[in-house]
């Protein structure tokens, strides 16, 4: 059964209340950052106070750590920790700023037991998505729509038009290569209409989650990202008829005035699987 990630949170590691707190909090996986929510002069001290705040109960939620890029003074150390002492206490890492899948090669060389998860978010990323999640090593995607619009200087907008090029080709590249993929966080943390009509637009075009930033933000994207009662049931019918169908013989069902093929049973029973995957995380 696949991990839910719908809901994804960003925590500084530098601020161990928020993640003790976290411990308790609804969400499907944490991204422990080290990069841009830590300052220079905390990014050492933090990084050697993660392997006791890690070695919490966190329970089934994921525990990513977004390490400093390569090109860093504190990238490589970052990285070499979790292959040394923080192996064991983090699930995955996460690259920021990656432009090809050489990028990965250097972190894999030096983590060599740990998944690794990408930021996309430079207009080269882009163009190399396909590369990226072909990657052996790499589990997941995270769009990093912040930097994304820096570097396109794009403005923000509620359809997120300037984005949609961008979302688009890493969705497709790793839907493409069976990989995870997240959209980018919504900043107006107290903006919640705002959050659910960007979780929303992120749902359909097919993301499996959303990265946040406050722990406001979670119910909104858990709720968004898991299957409706609705569509639960439609799926259960929709498979009902279709083998109803199947064993007279035939191969398409009619449910609400809608045709139901084998093609749609997949999608019923992927429906079904994140709905159970969801309620196993809950129990
Ligand atoms: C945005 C914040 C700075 C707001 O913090 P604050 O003013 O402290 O919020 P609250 O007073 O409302 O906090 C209430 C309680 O919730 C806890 N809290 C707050 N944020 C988090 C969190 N992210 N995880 C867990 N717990 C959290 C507070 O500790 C309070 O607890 P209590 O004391 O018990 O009442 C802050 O939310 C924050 O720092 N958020 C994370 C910012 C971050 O990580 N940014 C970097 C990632 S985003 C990014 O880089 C995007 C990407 O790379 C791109 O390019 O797009
Ligand atoms: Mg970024």
């Amino acid at each position: 059964m696949a991990r839910p990630y719908r809901s994804v949170l960003y925590i500084p590691a530098a601020n161990a209340r928020a993640m003790e707190k976290a411990q308790n909090l609804p969400a499907d996986a944490i991204i422990f950052d080290l990069e841009d929510a830590v300052s220079p002069t905390e990014k050492a001290i933090a990084r050697e106070g993660l392997e006791s705040a890690l070695a919490g109960d966190y329970g089934s939620r994921a525990r990513i750590l977004r390490i400093n890029g390569l090109d860093s003074e504190w990238g490589r150390d970052d990285a070499l920790a979790c292959g040394g002492q923080l192996n064991g206490v983090v699930d995955a890492v996460l690259v920021p700023k990656v432009n090809a899948a050489a990028d990965l090669d250097l972190v894999a060389g030096m983590v060599p037991d740990l998944p690794l998860w990408a930021m996309m978010e430079t207009p080269v990323a882009m163009l190399n998505a396909a590369e990226i999640a072909a990657h052996p090593r790499l589990e997941g995607m995270v769009m990093g729509t912040n930097d994304l619009a820096k570097e396109l200087n794009s403005r923000f907008r509620p359809d997120r038009l300037p984005m949609q090029a961008g979302l688009g080709l890493c969705l497709l590249a790793a839907k493409a290569h069976g990989k995870v993929i997240v959209d980018g966080v919504y900043n107006a943390f107290k903006d919640d209409d705002g959050l659910r009509v960007e979780c929303e637009q992120g749902r359909d075009m097919g993301f499996d989650g959303k990265t946040l930033i406050h722990p406001a933000q979670l119910s909104i994207a858990n709720e968004c990202f898991a299957p409706s009662e609705t569509e639960i049931e439609l799926a259960r019918r929709q498979i009902d008829a279709f083998e109803q169908a199947m064993a007279l013989g035939k191969g398409v069902a009619v449910v609400d005035g809608k045709i139901v093929e084998n093609l749609h049973v997949v999608t019923a029973r992927k429906t079904i699987e994140r709905a159970d995957a969801i309620a196993a995380m809950a129990g």
